[in-house]
């Protein structure tokens, strides 16, 4: 049974091992928190970690940002409804037929039905790196361009950085996921991430859901880091 979540925050499991995401999964609390498995972490434990954080009552965010063709990126959304995740992405640049073969493909899952969303521009791109990629529109236009096309196609929101949620709340309505990376508290390594925002702003702005990862999981105390940063929205 999935518990009832309090808080818009997802915590980034990316862990080599099914026994090390367990391990922190089982520091946090699924009533103050959703879980993401990434890459990492699904090439290494697969479908059956999936299940086992399903069943610990954590809702999932398979993030495994599908791009292909159509038919492939169809039936890999599909496969992961059956697993009973809440969430799936694919990347937006696979165009209008792949995200609609995504949507189509959803149809008949009833309420069991996750929310599917698109990856406009990853919050680690700056727009001297896309621009080096061969986009010629600035990065905003970009990820406005994405994130339309995702809600003409009928997907459930999009990620981008916190940055741009002002912006797409105003062009996309109040309804439209916005799942934003790139999470920094005051204070903490930005890593590898370029387009960052603190919880409170990211809310600010216009975020629905806060994808957080390191400022937790490598946190001396994950759980305390969770409600620090529970703390700092609810103000
Ligand atoms: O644009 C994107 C899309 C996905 N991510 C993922 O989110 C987490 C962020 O982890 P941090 O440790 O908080 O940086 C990670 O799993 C990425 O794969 C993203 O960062 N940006």
């Amino acid at each position: 049974m999935q518990s009832k979540v309090s808080s818009p925050v997802i915590v980034a499991l990316d862990y080599d091992s099914a026994d090390t995401a367990l391990a922190m999964a089982d520091q946090l609390d699924p009533s103050l928190c959703r879980v993401k498995v990434g890459k990492e972490l699904f090439t290494a434990a697969g479908p059956d970690l999936v299940r086992a954080l399903v069943d610990r009552g954590f809702q999932v965010f398979l993030d495994l940002k599908f791009h292909d063709i159509p038919n492939t990126v169809a039936k890999a959304v599909k496969a992961a409804a059956q697993l009973g995740v809440w969430m799936v992405n694919v990347h937006a640049s696979g165009g209008e037929r792949m995200m609609t073969a995504a949507v189509d493909a959803l149809r008949d899952c009833g309420d069991s039905r996750p929310l599917l969303i698109a990856v406009t521009v990853l919050t680690s791109t700056t727009a001297e790196e896309l621009a080096a990629t061969g986009v010629s529109a600035p990065l905003e236009k970009q990820v406005l361009q994405l994130a339309s096309q995702a809600r003409a196609c009928g997907l459930d929101g999009v990620v981008c950085s916190a940055r741009e949620a002002k912006m797409l709340r105003s062009e996309c309505g109040s309804e439209f996921a916005l799942v934003t990376p790139g999470i920094r508290p005051a204070g903490t390594d930005t890593g590898d991430q370029r387009r960052t925002l603190t919880p409170s702003e990211a809310l600010e702005e216009g975020s629905s859901y806060l994808v957080v990862g390191r400022p937790i999981t490598a946190a001396p105390r994950p759980l305390e880091s969770l409600k620090s940063i529970l703390f700092e929205i609810s103000g």
